[in-house]
């Protein structure tokens, strides 16, 4: 796989480099909205200092949430470009679309260490279609924005929380120009190989905990993780797939109906592995002020939404974590952003700091919480940017975004 430094050892000056940056950050939820974390902007900027410090002309392309191929203001990332110039300490020109007449002319006209970042790459269908021939061609027209391979084009893959997908601007792109892997995707790598025994066995109890919203991306995961760890202890908003497999009354909470039998049958298979939350915290709605109740799983109110775990699954939780040597933690255990919701998360992620051993948390908003909680990030062995990323190079899985960077 070639690397930004094999790039930087040929020559940038006067060339234009595509870089896809993971750039998906929390954002305020006002009619002008900031970044509330930046971890991931800064997690970006050492490729892209390397490149225009080199004279490179550099285009970031990036996605922000899952706008459904089409325009969104809540999803655009003018604040992300705003937040950028004030880290890089440089201007950052902002296109208004992402491979239209606007992005085409602005990228033309990049001078020799000038950054160029593209609207939203998912605003464009192609981005994440399913047909290869529609992806291709979108693919196509990003990569036509370097001037392509004749005229110096080149494209890094920097985004390691992106690398899970075989997207135009991850995996399709790659195929139509010398590709580089970053400095950011090749550090991510060598820690999550700690981690599967590739350099050498991990280090036993392993323990993984998972909670977050994406329950469709991780229940897949789960199933493949089990015969590797220890313990796997599940909260968030994927536990309550979990209880109502196991007939417990969930209310509104976030279920994945039609996984229902595939989490009943994980708990049939994985004897005691799997820890689920005894006691969880509901509250009438989704609002940081709505009167919250604490109650076993096993009394749930029908009307009512699972909002966080509550303190004796945080302490049974830690117990486990105690006992661990290996840790990797992804998802917050709870709506964090809401106080009355967030002690579930600071509570294991204490305890994710109090095991022996080597402790990786994943995830964008799982590093958000850390930081927003205001643990000290040190205390954790590494702090992923990448959830879902982390949690397949784990399950063995081929990533494509890493493996098209391996073709010559
Ligand atoms: N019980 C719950 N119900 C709804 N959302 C939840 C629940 N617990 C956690 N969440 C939400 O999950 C989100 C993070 O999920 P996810 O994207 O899967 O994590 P990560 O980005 O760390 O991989 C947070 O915004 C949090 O509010
Ligand atoms: O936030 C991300 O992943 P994560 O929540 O698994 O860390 C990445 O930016 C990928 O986003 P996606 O899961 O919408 O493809």
């Amino acid at each position: 796989m070639r690397t930004l430094d094999d790039l930087i050892k040929v020559g940038v000056r006067g060339r234009r480099v595509l870089v896809r940056s993971d750039l998906n950050v929390p954002l305020s939820k006002h009619d002008t909205p900031t970044v509330t974390d930046d971890g991931r902007i800064r997690a970006s900027l050492p490729v892209l200092v390397r490149l225009l410090e080199a004279g490179a002309r550099v285009i970031v392309t990036a996605h922000l949430g899952r706008p459904k191929g089409a325009p969104e203001d809540k999803y655009s990332l003018r604040p992300v470009a705003d937040r950028l110039a004030q880290l890089l300490g440089r201007p950052v020109q902002f296109a208004l679309d992402t491979v239209g007449e606007s992005a085409r002319l602005m990228a033309d006209g990049l001078s020799d260490g000038e950054l160029l970042l593209l609207e939203n790459v998912r605003f464009n269908p192609g981005e994440t279609s399913k047909n290869d021939a529609e992806r291709a061609e979108f693919a196509t027209a990003l990569a036509l924005l370097t001037g392509g391979e004749e005229d110096g084009g080149a494209y890094v893959d920097d985004a390691f929380g992106a690398v899970h997908r075989a997207h135009a601007s991850v995996y399709d792109v790659a195929k139509l120009l010398p590709h580089y892997c970053g400095d950011l995707v090749r550090d991510e790598l060598a820690v999550l190989q700690r981690l599967t025994g590739e350099a050498g066995d991990v280090e036993r109890p392993y323990v993984v905990v998972l909670g977050g919203s994406k329950v469709s991306d991780k229940l897949a995961v789960i199933e493949a993780l089990l015969p590797k760890v220890d313990r796997l202890l599940v909260g968030g908003g994927m536990c309550f797939t979990f209880l109502k497999s196991q007939g417990y009354e969930v209310g509104k909470s976030l279920l994945e109906a039609d996984q229902v039998d595939t989490c009943a049958r994980l708990l049939a298979e994985s004897g005691d592995k799997i820890v689920l939350p005894s006691d969880v915290v509901v509250a009438p709605e989704f609002s940081a002020d709505a009167p919250v109740l604490t109650v076993p799983v096993s009394q749930m109110p029908a009307d009512q939404l699972g909002l966080d775990i509550g303190p004796d699954s945080v302490a049974a939780f830690a117990r486990v974590l105690h006992e661990a040597t290996t840790v990797f933690w992804n998802g917050p255990m709870g709506v964090f952003e809401l106080a009355p919701f967030a002690a579930g998360t600071k509570g294991v992620a204490e305890a994710v700091t109090g095991a022996r051993g080597l402790t990786v948390v994943g995830g964008g908003d799982s590093a958000a919480a850390v930081r927003a909680l205001g643990i000290d990030e040190n205390l954790f062995g590494h702090i992923s940017t990448g959830g879902g990323a982390s949690l397949e190079y784990l399950e063995g899985k081929t990533l494509p975004g890493v493996a098209v960077l391996s073709e010559s």
